[in-house]
C-alpha cells in the first residue's frame, strides 16, 4: 500500500466536487458573484438559488416564501424544552439541541430522497430563526412573539426578536450579511455535514453536527469574539498598542486570517460599508456622540494586522460590528450565521447524497511500533501517552 500525501488540517486538499460555490476567481454561488447577488437579490432569493440551483422567477419566489413562512412555528414540546434548558445555555448550544430535537418531529426525518430533503431544508430554514428568537425571549422572560407570515427571512427574524418591525435600512444590512454568510464551499461546518450524511445519515443529523462545528472560534464563533476584541481595546486611542501587545503575546485577533484567502476576503469589503452606515445611523438615533468609535478602532487594528502579519479581515470582522451597531446581543451572532448557512449546509447535504460515496480518509500513524500484550499480572504501571 502506498502512503497517501498528508496535509495538516487538510490544507489545499481537494476533498470532493461541488456545483454550489467556488472561492476561485472571486466568491460565487452557482456562478453568480456575491457582489452581484448582494447588490441585486434578497437572502430569500439566494437561499432558493442554493437549494434549487437557479434564481427564482417572481412566482417561484412567492411560492417559496409562502411555504417557508407557513413553517415558522415550533412543536409545543420543543418550546417546553427551550424553556427547561439551564439558564447558562448559550443561544448556539440551544440551537444545536433544538435542530436535533426538530428531527424527531419531522415526518420526513428518515427519508433521504432529494424531494424530502428539500422539504426538510425549507422547514429548517423557517424554524431556525424561530428557535433563536424564542430561546432569546424565554431567557429574558419576555412574552413570545409569533412569526409573521408576510415578512421575508431577515425582517421576520428582527420582528420576532424585538417584537417590533425593524427599519428598512437595518433589514437590508442584516439581509446582505445573510447573503454573504449563506455558503462557502468546503468550510469546516459544511464539510462536517457532508461527512455525516456520507454515512447515509440524515439532514437533521448533518445540520446538528454542522452547528457544533460552526460554534468554534476558529470558524463561526469568531464573529462573537470580534466585539470582545474591539471592546477590550477601549477605543481608537489604545487600539494600536493593544493589538501590538496581543500579537506579542501570540494571541489570535479574531476576524482576521483565512485558510483560503491570503490577500483578503471579498465579503469583508462588501459588509464593511453596511457596518459603518449602521454604526452612524444607530448611534445618531441613540444620541451617542462618537458613532464611529468601533469603526475607527477596527480601521486601526486592520492597519496593524496588515503591517505586522500581512493578514486581512474575514467576513466575521464587519459582521460582528454590524450586529453590535444594530444593538443585537453578542451571543446571537453565531446563531445568525447559522440561520443563513442552513441554506448552504442543506444544499451540500443534498449534493452529497445525489452522488454519495462514504467520506473516509486515512491517518498517518505516529503511535508505538507493533508490540505484544503482557498478561495483566506482569504489567508495570506506565504513564499514559
Ligand atoms: C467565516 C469564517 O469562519 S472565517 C474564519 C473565522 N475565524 C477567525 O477569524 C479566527 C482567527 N483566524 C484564525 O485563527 C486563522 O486565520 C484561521 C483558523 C481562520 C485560518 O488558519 P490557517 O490558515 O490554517 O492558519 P494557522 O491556524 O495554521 O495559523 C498560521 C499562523 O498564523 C497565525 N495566525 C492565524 N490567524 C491569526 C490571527 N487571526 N491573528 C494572529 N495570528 C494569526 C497563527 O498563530 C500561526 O502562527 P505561527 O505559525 O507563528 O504559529
Ligand atoms: O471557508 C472557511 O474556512 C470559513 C468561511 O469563510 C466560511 O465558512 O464562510
Amino acid at each position: 500500500m502506498t502512503t497517501p500525501a498528508y496535509s495538516p488540517g487538510l490544507e489545499g486538499v481537494v476533498a470532493g466536487e461541488t456545483a454550489i460555490c467556488t472561492v476561485d476567481g472571486g466568491l460565487s454561488y452557482r456562478g453568480y458573484g456575491v457582489g452581484d447577488l448582494s447588490a441585486h437579490c434578497s437572502f430569500d432569493e439566494v437561499a432558493y438559488l442554493l437549494l434549487y440551483g437557479e434564481l427564482p422567477a417572481a412566482g417561484q419566489l412567492k411560492e417559496f416564501q409562502t411555504r417557508v413562512a407557513a413553517a415558522r412555528r415550533l412543536p409545543a414540546p420543543l418550546k417546553e424544552l427551550l424553556a427547561a434548558l439551564p439558564k447558562w445555555t448559550t443561544p448556539l448550544d440551544a440551537l444545536r439541541t433544538a435542530v436535533s430535537a426538530l428531527g424527531h418531529f419531522d415526518q420526513d426525518a428518515a427519508d433521504n430522497s432529494r424531494d424530502a430533503n428539500l422539504r426538510k431544508a425549507e422547514r429548517l430554514l423557517a424554524q431556525i430563526p424561530v428557535v433563536i428568537a424564542d430561546h432569546y425571549r424565554i431567557a429574558k422572560g419576555l412574552p413570545e412573539v409569533l412569526a409573521r407570515q408576510d415578512l421575508p427571512h431577515a425582517a421576520n427574524f428582527l420582528y420576532m426578536l424585538r417584537g417590533a418591525e425593524a427599519a428598512p435600512a437595518e433589514v437590508k444590512a442584516l439581509d446582505v450579511s445573510l447573503i454573504l454568510y449563506a455558503e462557502h464551499e468546503f468550510n469546516a461546518s459544511t464539510f462536517a455535514a457532508r461527512v455525516i450524511v456520507s454515512t447515509l445519515s440524515d439532514l437533521h443529523s448533518g445540520v446538528t453536527g454542522a452547528i457544533g462545528a460552526l460554534k468554534g472560534p476558529l470558524h463561526g464563533g469568531a464573529n462573537e469574539k470580534v466585539m470582545d476584541i474591539l471592546l477590550a481595546t477601549g477605543g481608537p486611542d489604545r487600539a494600536e498598542d493593544w493589538t501590538r501587545a496581543a500579537l506579542a503575546r501570540k494571541e489570535r485577533i479574531m476576524g482576521f486570517g483565512h485558510r483560503v484567502y491570503k490577500t483578503g476576503d471579498v465579503r469583508a469589503g462588501i459588509l464593511k460599508t453596511y457596518a459603518r452606515t449602521a454604526a452612524e445611523a444607530n448611534a445618531a438615533r441613540a444620541g451617542e456622540n462618537d458613532p464611529l468609535k468601533w469603526e475607527d478602532t477596527a480601521d486601526i487594528i486592520e492597519r496593524v494586522m496588515a503591517a505586522e502579519k500581512n493578514m486581512f479581515p474575514n467576513l466575521d470582522w464587519p459582521a460582528g460590528r454590524l450586529y453590535h451597531a444594530m444593538k443585537l446581543e453578542i451571543p446571537l451572532y453565531t446563531p445568525i450565521f447559522a440561520m443563513s448557512r442552513i441554506s448552504g449546509w442543506a444544499a451540500h447535504v443534498i449534493e452529497q447524497l445525489d452522488n454519495n460515496r462514504l467520506i473516509r480518509p486515512r491517518a498517518l500513524y505516529k503511535g508505538p511500533a507493533a508490540r505484544s500484550v503482557k498478561p495483566l499480572a506482569e504489567r508495570g504501571e506506565q504513564s499514559a501517552g
